[in-house]
């Protein structure tokens, strides 16, 4: 494969492309091109106001160069979507021209083929959030980018920072990560809008299968729900490879099954079955334990087991330490990444990656937050923490420990100040800033003031 013809991008002239055979060995260049997504919203930089993703980038080249002193290096190729890349490849374009457009030409205004070619070929990036609209327009981006890379994977851990005084008096028992399926459920936007003839067709297709009238009404629109076996298996099966890497205690396969029978609850049936069938001299089943081990997971063994999605969310709250690895589809893995996230100070700080056979792309688990846009204000610890997966998965552990530990710092010295009382000044975001008792948002530095602190504490390691 070689290097794609763009219209308007210039890919960097030094570095080294990530390839498919990289991905299969797990051996990665010490010097990969990285496709750079910045984002909307509080993603982009606006005039002199830099973005949250600049801000996370400038402390991962800070934390290579300390760690690796010129021998690694990330080769940053920017490439657009959102809005960035609306005025860049379709300047002048109206909302109306946009909205008389078919849903792949309003996709390709947010998201041009130029960015798609980039991405096919070097296969690896860091992204920021970009807009989805919100009742009709285009499907999300984010989710298209999922579904056309085959990242099938939304890998999210939540894990407690000292330092942070978060509400939940549980916090500090938080060491979970979510893997959410990123290629099926409601997520496929098989969707009929009520009224429509395609729904009306939809609809005559259930009748002659027996739905009735008081079932699905005339005037319902319609969503579909596809979950496989095929990408159900290959989703958990990572989740359960990554928890005896971890030398994690659980996986936790978290389903709605009891009401959607051959959806969710065949997610848990499935998971159970690929358990069995492929690792089963290192796992045991929470059936297994009762029935077999009175109640006592063996030692040595990954144990198993299922709750159903509402009563996870209040399982989470009040004993965050009896889960660690999440396995679930797609819909429930959203809701969850942002509950979990708020347990430990919120989203501000949620990390996520999406990760595929021969791709990945590392990306925050929040969104665009519109309100706080060009003030240099939010939190960039989610896409930071995002690039430390992103350096844990090209395995420069080195890098990774010294943002991790640098960021724990500048939330540890923050508390220090806090604790002497109010009035004191704070390294952290307006976010995490508003939890410290006594502190209230104004406390809080921006976005690039927190990322120079952490990169200080890079620079002091
Ligand atoms: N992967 C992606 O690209 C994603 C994109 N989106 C899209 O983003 C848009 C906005 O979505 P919305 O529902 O408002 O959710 P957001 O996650 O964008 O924001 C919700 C709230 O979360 C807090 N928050 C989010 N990010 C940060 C941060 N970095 N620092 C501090 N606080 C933060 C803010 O809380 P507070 O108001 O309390 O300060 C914010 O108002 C939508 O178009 C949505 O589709 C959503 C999720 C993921
Ligand atoms: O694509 C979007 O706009 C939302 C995605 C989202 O909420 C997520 O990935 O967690
Ligand atoms: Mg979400």
């Amino acid at each position: 494969m070689s290097e794609p013809k763009y219209e308007k991008l210039t890919a960097p002239k030094t570095g080294t492309r990530v390839t498919p055979e990289a991905y299969a060995s797990k051996k990665f260049p010490d010097d990969p091109i990285v496709c750079l997504l910045k984002g909307d919203g509080i993603g982009q930089d606006v005039g002199s106001a830099p973005g949250i993703t600049t801000c996370a980038a400038k402390v991962l080249d800070a934390a290579v160069e300390k760690a690796y002193k010129g021998k690694r290096k990330i080769h940053w190729f920017d490439i657009h979507a959102g809005d960035v890349a609306r005025s860049m490849y379709s300047p002048g374009i109206t909302d109306d021209q946009i909205k008389a457009l078919d849903e792949d030409g309003q996709r390709k205004v947010y998201l041009p083929d130029d960015t798609l070619k980039a991405f096919d070929y070097y296969k690896l990036g860091l992204k920021g959030p970009l807009t989805t609209p919100i009742g009709g327009g285009f499907r999300s981006i984010n989710v298209f980018l999922r579904f056309k890379f085959d990242l099938y994977a939304c890998v999210r851990p939540v894990k407690y920072f000292k330092g942070v005084d978060a509400p939940n008096r549980n916090a500090s028992k938080v060491d979970m990560c979510i893997f959410r399926e990123n290629t099926e459920d409601v997520y496929c936007g098989i969707e009929f809008k009520s009224g429509s003839d395609r729904a009306k067709k939809v609809i005559a297709l259930l009748r002659e299968l027996g739905y009735k009238s008081d079932q699905i009404l005339d005037s319902a629109g319609i969503g579909i729900k596809p979950i496989s076996p095929e990408r159900s298996k290959r989703l958990i099966r990572m989740a359960i490879q990554y928890a005896l890497e971890k030398k994690s205690p659980s996986v936790t396969l978290c389903h709605k099954g009891n009401i959607m029978k051959f959806t969710e609850g065949a997610f848990k049936d499935w998971g159970y079955e690929l358990a069995k069938a492929e690792f089963r001299d290192q796992i045991v089943t929470e059936d297994e334990v009762y029935a077999n081990f009175g109640g006592k997971v063996p030692a040595g063994k990954l144990l198993i087991k299922d709750r159903i999605a509402d009563s996870m969310f209040q399982q989470i709250q009040l004993r965050p330490d009896e889960y660690s690895v999440i396995a679930t589809p797609n819909l429930n893995g959203d809701y969850l990444s942002d509950a979990i996230a708020a347990l430990t100070g919120g989203i501000g700080l949620a990390a996520g990656a999406n990760i595929g056979d021969t791709a990945a792309m590392f990306e925050a688990t929040h969104g665009t937050a519109p309100k706080y846009t060009g003030q240099n204000r939010a939190n960039p610890g989610a896409v930071l923490l995002s690039g430390v997966l992103l350096f844990e998965f090209l395995n420069w552990f080195e890098a990774a420990k010294l943002v991790t530990d640098a960021t724990e710092k500048t939330f540890a010295e923050s508390d220090e100040i806090a604790k002497k009382g109010p009035g004191g000044k704070l390294y952290v975001t307006y976010d995490i800033a508003r939890q410290f008792p006594g502190y209230g948002e104004a406390a809080g530095v921006s976005s690039s003031a927190f990322a120079d602190r952490i990169i200080e504490h890079i620079h002091q390691a």
